[in-house]
């Protein structure tokens, strides 16, 4: 709830006309019965004048309680929404400031769910709250009191029915708690089966395991169908022992009422007024049922909120919105690395030097920690100890801005936004023109299918980028990659979907385009760093060698091999 209060007060207005709108509301709802009982005892009497006076009141004050009503659910549907936009903007805010670390540690499907589904049971839980949290004890204390005014001598009625209600509440209450905590265990399990069922689809698709994920949704789904009916099924007894109980309650001051309608006619009257009554009292308590169970999930969804909000982003970087690029030349110095939860280090004291200009190409054993090698130079982890320098400054005293104007990494599978391709392209560059465009797209042998786009530069790019080709898409990164004219550009895996061709006309156009720029190139083929002034050779995370591809031929045995294995598949293969 202290989570809320800061945004409560951004809507001080709309939360006092809330509430005060539920004031009015509660006393038209609770004055209602009273007046009633006045017109009652008047038509009994016959006496017309007082028939029509406290009628017209009747009418006005039911008026006045649908106006409190609409008010009410007006200003609390602002607040709500409000401050759910509010929340949703800060938790935003909050994540784009996570360093890659921290979005990995809560996984972005996570960050998905607390930005969407916790939000909404939180905008709920205001809204109903709004409408609700204060006009049920209102409501609840004055028509108790109100019931006891209009009847004092059956008191007693009301307790025995509170009491019979409450009694049922506690046991009901405490067999359903345990299922509402495994309720949000069942959702989550439901979401996680769906989100990986459809982000792998392809692979669902190609190793037909259809029938093997609706299995283990249905298992997911029926577990959450089990425990929601365990709760159903509670509330369905509920229910009846609640009505049951104020039916007989009405009956017991009816049959009393009825012994003494001779001695009291005015009672007549008066039973009437106190029905209503003991029915608002049941209204408010299955309504207060109801949103104390809502609440418990929307304090759930909070708590998780709150969990982004509390993390402190593990990474931060100097003041400064200096964005002047750095000369390209890096620096490894003894360089040690753990991913975070891990115990053993993926990177082992790795040092190499590469000029600025200069070609690096990156070579090792799936997991030797090459593509961890390249997040290091972009900054996306910081070592455990060592030094990475770029333009021998420290990474970590470069600010954010300028080592991104430095540093440009196309990945194997790198995402392209939703939007156009000059929009891709300007998000690296806002001021691109269509010159520097086809400059980087020719580069990165992107120009060829791009100007057979009706719309060329403007062609669409959908979501994920599906409406092009693999090789197209990477491509395209490369293109952004490059746009920029970066000081240092990595490379990793990010030509593997090019044919032979492509890839060796990209190298070409890179040699002579992007002469000042440090290479570094992560690749599977020896053919894509043979011309790297210096190739490293990963090993489990440590430099086994480090030198020319000649060089390396002669001095290293892990690329001896991997040379020869490939040598050996490519003549294979013709
Ligand atoms: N985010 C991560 N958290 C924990 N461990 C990770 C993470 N990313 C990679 N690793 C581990 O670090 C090791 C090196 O991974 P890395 O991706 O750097 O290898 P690589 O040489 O690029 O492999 P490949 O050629 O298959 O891409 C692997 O054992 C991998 O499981």
């Amino acid at each position: 709830m202290k989570v809320l209060m800061p945004y409560f007060k951004r809507y001080r207005v709309d939360v006092s006309v809330a509430l005060l709108s539920v004031i009015v509301l509660v006393f038209a709802t609770l004055w209602q019965p009273r007046l009633l009982q006045v017109v009652m005892t008047a038509i009994i009497k016959d006496d017309q004048q007082t028939v029509m006076r406290e009628g017209l009141l009747l009418l006005g004050l039911a008026v006045l309680g649908i106006a409190g009503g609409v008010i009410n659910t007006i200003y609390s549907a602002r607040v709500a929404l409000g401050v759910a936009t509010d929340l949703r903007s800060d938790l935003y805010a909050k994540i784009q400031s996570f360093a890659y670390a921290d979005v990995e540690t809560f996984s972005a499907s996570n960050l998905v769910v607390r930005m969407t589904n916790d939000i909404n049971q939180v905008q709920q839980i205001v809204m109903a709250g709004f409408q609700q949290i204060t006009r049920i004890p209102l409501l609840f204390i004055g028509a108790l009191v109100l019931a006891i005014v209009t009847m004092p001598e059956q008191w007693w009625v009301i307790v025995v029915m509170m009491a019979i209600i409450l009694f049922a509440s506690w046991i009901a209450v405490g067999r359903m708690t345990k299922y509402f905590g495994q309720t949000q265990q069942d959702i989550e399990n439901v979401n996680t089966v769906t989100r990986e069922n459809l982000m792998g689809i392809r692979v669902v698709k190609s190793f037909v395991q259809e029938t093997n994920e609706i299995k283990k949704f249905s298992h997911a789904s029926d577990e959450l169908t089990a425990v929601t009916a365990k709760i159903g099924y509670w509330f369905s007894i509920l229910m009846p022992i609640f009505f049951l109980t104020a039916n007989l309650a009405v009956g017991v001051a009816v049959y009393l009422v009825g012994q003494n309608i001779t001695v009291h006619p005015s009672y007549l009257a008066a039973i009437t007024s106190f029905i209503s009554y003991l029915m608002q009292i049941l209204y408010a308590v299955i309504n207060g049922g109801f949103l104390m169970t809502f609440a418990s999930r929307a304090v759930i969804s909070l708590g998780r909120i709150n969990e982004v909000l509390a993390t402190q982003p593990s990474m931060s970087y100097v003041e400064g919105d200096d964005a002047t690029p750095l000369v390209g030349d890096i620096s490894f110095e003894h360089v040690t690395f753990t991913y975070p939860g891990d115990d053993q280090p993926t990177l082992t004291d790795v040092s190499f030097h590469i000029a600025a200009g200069a070609m690096l190409g990156i070579v090792g054993a799936t997991g030797s920690g090459k593509t961890t090698l390249a997040q290091l130079i972009a900054r996306l982890y910081d070592p455990d100890s060592g030094r990475i320098t770029i333009g021998g400054v420290d990474v970590r005293q470069i600010p954010e801005k300028a080592l991104r104007a430095t540093v440009a990494y196309v990945l194997q599978r790198s995402t392209l936004f939703s939007g156009t391709i000059a929009a891709n392209l300007k998000q690296v560059r806002p001021d691109a023109e269509l010159s520097h465009m086809r400059w980087a797209a020719n580069v990165a042998q992107a120009s060829e299918f791009i100007e057979r786009l009706p719309e060329r530069y403007e062609a669409p790019v959908e979501e994920r980028s599906q409406n092009f080709s693999g090789g197209q898409k990477q491509r395209l990164a490369i293109t952004r990659g490059i746009i920029a004219n970066p000081e240092v550009l990595i490379l990793d895996d990010a030509t593997s979907a090019l044919d032979a061709k492509s890839e060796k006309l990209v190298q070409e156009a890179m040699d002579r385009d992007l002469t000042a720029t440090t290479t570094v190139v992560i690749a599977e083929k020896i053919a894509s760093i043979i011309r790297a002034d210096q190739v490293l050779v990963l090993d489990h995370g440590r430099v086994s060698g480090i030198g020319t591809h000649q060089d390396l031929l002669q001095t290293n045995s892990i690329y001896q091999k991997i040379y020869q294995t490939q040598k050996a598949r490519e003549e294979a293969a013709k």
